[in-house]
């Protein structure tokens, strides 16, 4: 708050009339003009819809008869009284559209000398550009890990107080995540959320992490464009991909560990045919390594709010960075960043945006970026040193298909040992992971049909029944291998 104030003061001398200040914390922008009023010793005022305008200072009031819940009216008494007072506006973000509204704070803003000064506070406040030249935006400082860690410890403290002196358990450890967990969210949010960590159980656990993360995720509010998977994966799950594996292994320590940010992996580009199991592949990052996992999805940046792209790909990453550590998962990352005719600026800028966060990387997330189509994607996005390594995931070998076929009988209940595997392996030549996994699917059903027990027979009659895409798509598996020979390393 001390720097908050400070900064308003330097804006307030530097005779900048018109002041936007975007925060979701109400409350605390007007507890830091109360004390910035005392500082300067300044007349202040509030505006809301249901009160109007009110006096909180010293000094002189505005003609107090008149009703100001009004903007027009308020704003026009503000220009008539011409005091030199802070006017903090709550509840001004849906009349910027107003040509009157926008004149009358014009002509504040633009006031000579000593003359009001206009803020305007909301969670989102969209200005005009014939003002939003004359005024000046302000961010609000968000807590540092210290404050974070002393919310924490005065939670714990409140909590010990109400149950007779029984303290909180936890150890450092969970400590230190948690505050690194809290990095992002608001004193408010900080303080409500470590409430309700300790209030169920007395204490702070490891197993209090994924709910924190979720809770936090929640607060961010990124309304579709980047979502919150509940289901990571484990190396369980997915059949094959060892070298993938194995990598991921070597680097998880250096990931999670302490020491300088640039230093820990950035992230791979996972290219394949469809229903490889790439998606399977990058929830396996985030279940094995025990992090959040994030997806961004490029189709809903486009559709909100049209011509505002950039800017919620911006938000979308600096909420990463806020839920840090964690995995950022772009799925089919070339049907975003590919230029297709129409919109090409965007395209280009949005690939400018992720190029620019991933190489001035603040903070430990780890991306996984997937796709489909090699020849979409923007070659400044696969030059080397841009993401820390490009795997090839192909078609399964007879040894991995064994495997998947194993993944998934088990995932069904269905007796393992029942199955000859060497053999379904061997008639399932060509068919991806999600191929074999609806084979054994429509065994279950069949065999479900006709009343039988779910055997080889109904596994290899569906696989029959099958053209995997392999054979329908030959031609572009093919182009799609001969690229990965030169730039990626196989993932199995
Ligand atoms: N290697 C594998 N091991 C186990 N299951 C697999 C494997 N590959 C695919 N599957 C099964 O197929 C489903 C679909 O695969 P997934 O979505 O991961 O493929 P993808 O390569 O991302 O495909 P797409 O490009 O179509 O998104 C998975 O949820 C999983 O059940």
């Amino acid at each position: 708050m001390k720097n908050d104030i400070h900064d308003l003061n330097l804006l307030l001398d530097s005779k900048i009339k018109l002041i936007v200040i975007e925060s979701w914390e109400e409350r605390r922008v007007l507890e830091t003009m109360a004390a910035l009023a005392i500082k300067r010793a300044q007349t202040w005022y509030t505006w809301n819809l249901l009160d109007g305008l009110r006096r909180l200072g010293f000094g002189a009031d505005v003609e107090a008869s008149e009703d100001t819940t009004d903007p027009e009216t308020a704003l026009k008494q503000i220009r008539r009284a011409n005091e030199q007072a802070l006017y903090v506006f709550c509840d001004l973000h849906p009349y910027l559209e107003s040509p009157r509204l926008i004149r009358l704070l014009k002509t504040l803003a633009m006031e000579p000398g000593a003359s009001p000064t206009v803020v305007l506070v909301s969670h989102a406040i969209a200005l005009p550009p014939e003002l939003s030249r004359l005024a000046a935006r302000l961010n609000l400082s968000m807590p540092s890990d210290e404050q974070l860690a002393a919310i924490v410890r005065e939670e714990a403290a409140n909590w010990t107080q109400e149950n007779q002196g029984q303290r909180v358990r936890t150890d450092n450890r969970t400590l230190e995540q948690v505050v690194r967990n809290l990095r992002g969210t608001t004193h408010a949010e900080a303080r409500r959320l470590a409430r309700n960590l300790i209030a169920d159980d007395g204490a702070i656990t490891q197993e209090d992490l994924p709910a924190l993360n979720k809770a936090k995720f929640g607060l961010l509010d990124m309304q579709g464009v980047l979502s919150f998977e509940q289901d990571t994966a484990h190396f369980a799950d997915v059949g094959g991909l060892q070298h993938f594996k194995g990598w991921l292994a070597n680097r998880q320590a250096a990931f999670l560990q302490a020491g300088d940010v640039k230093d820990a992996p950035k992230g791979v580009l996972l290219v394949g045919v469809q229903g490889a199991g790439k998606s399977l592949a990058a929830k396996a990052v985030a279940g094995v390594w025990g992090l959040p996992l994030l997806r961004l999805d490029f189709a809903a940046l486009y559709n909100k709010y049209i011509g505002e792209t950039e800017k919620n790909l911006r938000e979308a990453l600096h909420m990463a960075d806020c839920m840090e550590p964690c995995v950022l998962w772009i799925d089919e990352i070339e049907k975003g960043l590919a230029p297709d005719g129409s919109d090409q600026g965007v395209s280009r800028r949005l690939l400018g945006s992720l190029l620019t966060w991933m190489a001035e990387r603040k903070s430990r997330v780890f991306l996984v970026a997937t796709s489909n189509d090699v020849s979409q994607l923007p070659p400044e996005l696969i030059r080397k040193g841009r993401l820390d390594e490009m795997f090839f995931v192909d078609l399964p070998s007879p040894a991995v298909r064994e495997d998947i076929f194993r993944i998934h009988l088990v995932r069904r209940e269905l007796q393992v040992p029942l199955f000859n595997l060497t053999q379904l392996a061997q008639a399932s030549d060509g068919f991806s992971g999600a191929e074999i996994e609806q084979a054994v699917v429509s065994a279950v059903y069949a065999a479900a049909a006709r009343q039988q027990e779910v055997g080889d027979a109904h596994v290899l009659e569906a696989l029959a029944q099958t053209s995997p895409l392999s054979v329908i798509m030959a031609e572009r598996l093919q182009a799609l291998r001969d690229w990965a020979k030169t730039r990626a390393v196989m993932a199995d």
